[in-house]
């Protein structure tokens, strides 16, 4: 770092004094924060995400959003270049930078990571950061603040994409750094072109939905997923998508709409009701990462029957692993590619679910929570499919099995025209095109499963049944130090405190196919508890135990 870079950083950083007595971790997903305490976090992140480019010699994203939280909160997260979450070993450094007391500090930190990492400043090609933000009212200033940070690094470039929703941006960076077109037109195009590519391949003899069935509600969060989804369902056939709650009509950023809200409180969000019986709805959250799907119960109450992140995995396990034996049950294929199929879970997945996708025959493996260990777990596979219960997931494919696809597609399309075989493989390929391979993308999870539904000739009803979820119950603890519970075997067992888990064993051992397990969260100051039982009751009661449990052993 030279004299000029140094007295940059100096004086632009004057301009962004960290806030007295906060705090900020970079946590699960980020820093968020009540907005008015970000401003220098962010331009703090422009540094890092600068540093990063620098660092990797790609482009970086640098992503402006709370997600699910309310919308007089903030927060910001890095893209790194292949569109995944930042590497967790330059966590402990974001940290530090946020929390840097004064602008020496913070030049003093940067300049010996600088050396510690062996950032190449000088001669090499400038930083190039990507910047996206969501329809909070917050990000217009807090975009200053992210172009002053990014700036405040020679010769660097911030590019303003604009609105967008989280995995657009995750998508754009991946793009980018493979040298491919990564406009959101781009985006669009490539969503729009894959399903329409799917959709033509359905099984004749399959009939689509007639009437009532063809039509799909999104509950968009009031948040930026139901705006763009507007756009997208223009370039689309063969599919009516009625959009509420797209933050067009007046209401609030996830106050009581959105996929969070759904999924925990298992009740209809605003503008949902009995006028909606018998039709499939969806809901996203505040930046359209998570997706879950729902129908209204009955007419009398807000109840709803919620079709979560574990069955959306479960059907696109049943439809890959479907195309997989199609493509291995020809005698010319045999043994060409055996394409290793994965499926990644957290303890928050409901148990039947990991029953039924063991009786499946498929590879389940559990990790702990957070989207950065389901996803670098699910790049093991040639085909891995990974959803957190609340709606965040993706299917990443390798990149041999792709180029196998490619091939064997080629080899194909000249000789048996239209054969059962190449059909299979042109659906993957599809599929690996649609599905977003940076991040868990609710616009281009909701397109697959429209586009299975269809193949399968399903309903919501019928894919809800694929097996019936077991009761189960969260609850939240607060304690003096959540920080004491320590964790192991992907977040299932307490090491510490000693005799808390024995504890909960016994609790547990009361209850017919009972579970639980408790581990501090990552985004909240609470302890969380999770227990499911044969019945609704036996969940309730067993998770109000543990909770008392916990209260007892940490105070
Ligand atoms: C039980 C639950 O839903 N936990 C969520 C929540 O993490 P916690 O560490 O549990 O606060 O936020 C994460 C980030 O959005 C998400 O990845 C995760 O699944
Ligand atoms: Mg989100």
């Amino acid at each position: 770092m030279n004299e000029e870079q140094h007295s940059l950083l100096l004086s632009s950083s004057s301009h962004y004094l960290p806030p007295q007595g906060v705090k900020l971790s970079y946590g699960t997903a980020g820093f968020r924060a009540d907005a008015s305490l970000l401003h220098s976090t962010v331009y703090r992140v422009g540094i890092l995400a600068a540093l990063r480019s620098l660092k990797t010699q790609s482009m970086i994203g640098m992503m402006t959003t709370a997600s699910h939280n309310k919308i007089s909160d903030n927060g910001v997260k890095i893209a790194d270049p292949s569109g995944g979450m930042l590497s967790q070993q330059w966590e402990p450094f974001a940290d530090a930078l946020a929390n840097a007391p004064s602008p020496q500090d913070l030049v003093q930190l940067i300049n010996e990571f600088v050396k510690k990492e062996n950032i190449p400043f000088s001669g090499a090609r400038p930083a190039e950061v990507l910047l996206g933000r969501d329809t909070r009212p917050s990000g217009d200033a807090l975009l200053k603040a992210a172009k002053d940070g990014v700036t405040s690094v020679i010769a660097a470039v911030a590019i303003d994409m604009g609105i967008l929703t989280t995995p657009q941006l995750h998508w754009m960076v991946r793009a980018r750094n493979k040298g491919m077109k990564a406009s959101e037109h781009d985006y669009f195009g490539q969503l729009s072109s894959s399903f329409r590519c799917l959709m033509d391949l359905i099984p004749g003899d399959k009939s689509t939905f007639g009437g009532i069935n063809d039509k799909l509600v999104v509950d968009g969060a009031n948040g930026v997923g139901g705006v763009k989804l507007k756009v997208l369902e223009k370039l689309l056939n063969g599919l009516i998508i009625e959009v509420r709650n797209s933050g067009e009509d007046g209401g609030i950023l996830n106050e009581g709409v959105g996929a969070d809200y759904v999924q925990k409180e298992k009740v209809v969000p605003h503008g949902f009701g009995s006028k909606d019986v018998g039709t499939r709805c969806a809901s996203l959250d505040g930046d359209a990462d998570r997706l879950v799907y729902f129908c209204v119960s009955s007419e009398s109450s807000s109840k709803i029957d919620l079709v979560d992140g574990d069955k959306i995995l479960s059907l696109f396990a049943l439809f890959i692993r479907e195309q997989l034996r199609i493509l291995n049950e020809q005698e010319d294929m045999k043994n060409s590619y055996q394409a290793r199929l994965g499926v990644v879970q957290t303890a928050y997945a409901n148990g039947a679910s990991t029953n039924y996708l063991r009786q499946l025959g498929l590879e389940v493996n559990l990790t702990p929570t957070g989207v950065k260990y389901l996803h670098e777990k699910a790049a093991e596979f040639d085909i891995g499919i990974y959803f957190e219960a609340n709606g965040h997931g993706t299917i990443l494919f390798s990149e041999s099995f792709i180029g196998w696809l490619e091939a064997t597609t080629d080899k194909l399309s000249s000789g048996s025209k239209g054969s059962e075989v190449e059909k299979a493989a042109l659906r993957l390929l599809a599929v690996s095109k649609l599905i977003n391979q940076a991040v868990g993308d609710a616009l281009s999870g909701l397109l697959l499963v429209e586009v299975i539904l269809q193949h399968m000739g399903w309903t919501l009803d019928r894919w809800n049944e694929l097996y019936q979820d077991l009761p189960s119950r969260q609850l939240k603890v607060k304690v003096a130090d959540r920080t004491a519970v320590v964790t192991a075997n992907a977040e299932t067992v307490v090491v510490s405190p000693p005799g808390l888990q024995e504890a909960i064993n016994a609790e547990i051992a009361k209850y017919l196919q009972g579970r639980s397990f408790v581990r501090p969260s990552g985004t909240e100051d609470v302890v969380r508890v999770y227990a499911e039982a044969s019945t609704q009751e036996g969940a309730d009661s067993l998770a109000y135990s543990v909770s008392k449990l916990v209260e007892r052993f940490l105070g």
